[in-house]
């Protein structure tokens, strides 16, 4: 992103209104970025997102939807937005909460890879529903916890349940990981989509290997962070926010995210794909991330 928009820069005017319609983050050393703070920081202009239940084949032969329009302050330009994406058969509402909207089309990619395990399987619609479900909750507590602004009613809006729904039920990422997972995780992710999405690209899977990596590195500075406004929230296993790394336990994370995780892993090659109802079927531990209410 930081090199496309590069090229922009100076070639724009200032007034201008941008949107994103990517669903994923940028993870940098320094912790995750959202595609929107990038396009902002980048070409110093307002930046709003637009997510929703969108296969694209099913817009393009204009089959109804809806969509969300994510905005940071400005309700006036995200109902231009609005005004300017509705059709009779895509219905957009706008919704002031740019990250809570972003991270649900980004987050939604991992818990479909669960999703297409579970096809994959052969488990059935119940434990399908079950994945998705607990994958809902996880992506709720782990936007709040790198965003504690994000609203929980975004999660209804179509960017949200919606988007979850389409994605898990005929989404690329779904598809690949049904192969995988009928493939008993024997052939890559890299090979199965340059055979199955004709030029596509899985949505994310950078972002799902970079996971665990990002968590380690980064979870202590967002904890430390947030600690300082909300006491006693942020400890994620033995994690002590004032004792550092000391005592870390990636366990720790497992037990807070065992969704989100277990489909990482799955993806590495370090958990064969029956270990998502494995791990999933294990409460999450959230009190590991205390204050629990706030984040489920
Ligand atoms: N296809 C769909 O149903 C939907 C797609 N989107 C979003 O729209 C965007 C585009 O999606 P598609 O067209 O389906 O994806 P695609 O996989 O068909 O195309 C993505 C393109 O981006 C290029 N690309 C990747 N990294 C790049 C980089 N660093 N610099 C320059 N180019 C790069 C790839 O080479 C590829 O040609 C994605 O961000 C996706 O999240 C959103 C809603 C629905
Ligand atoms: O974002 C999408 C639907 O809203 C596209 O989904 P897939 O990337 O899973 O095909």
């Amino acid at each position: 992103m930081e090199g496309i928009c590069k090229r922009l820069v100076g070639k724009i005017r200032d007034d201008v209104e941008a949107i994103s319609l990517i669903k994923g983050m940028e993870v940098k050393r320094e912790g995750p970025c959202m595609i929107s703070s990038l396009i902002s920081e980048q070409l110093g202009v307002n930046c709003c997102v637009l997510m929703g239940a969108n296969i694209a084949n099913e817009i393009a032969m204009e089959k109804f939807s809806e969509a969300t329009v994510g905005y940071r302050k400005d309700k006036e330009t995200a109902e231009k937005w609005v005004q300017l994406f509705n059709t009779s058969y895509f219905m957009v509402s706008p919704v002031q909460d740019v990250e809570g909207v972003e991270l649900c089309g980004t987050l939604k990619n991992i818990v479909a890879i669960g999703a297409g395990f579970v096809d994959g399987l052969e488990m059935g619609n119940n434990t399908k529903a079950a994945i998705m479900r607990i994958g809902l909750r996880e992506m709720k507590a782990f936007s709040k916890l790198l965003f504690p602004s994000v609203k929980d009613s975004t999660f209804f809006e179509s960017c949200g349940v919606a988007d979850l729904i389409t994605t898990c039920l005929g989404g690329r990422n779904r598809k690949c990981a049904e192969a995988f997972a009928r493939n008993g995780g024997k052939r890559s992710f890299d090979e199965l989509e340059a055979e199955m999405l004709q030029g596509q690209k899985l949505q994310v899977y950078i972002f799902n290997r970079l996971l665990l990596s990002f968590w380690m590195k980064n979870c202590l500075v967002i904890l430390s962070r947030e600690y300082k406004t909300e006491p006693g929230i942020f400890c994620v296993g033995r994690l002590d926010c004032k004792r550092g790394l000391r005592g870390f336990e990636p366990s720790g994370m497992v037990r807070a995210f065992p969704t989100l995780l277990t489909v990482h892993e799955i993806c590495i090659g370090r958990l064969p794909p029956m270990a998502i109802v494995e791990y999933s079927e294990h409460t999450p531990k959230f009190s590991l991330v205390g204050g629990s209410a706030q984040f489920f």
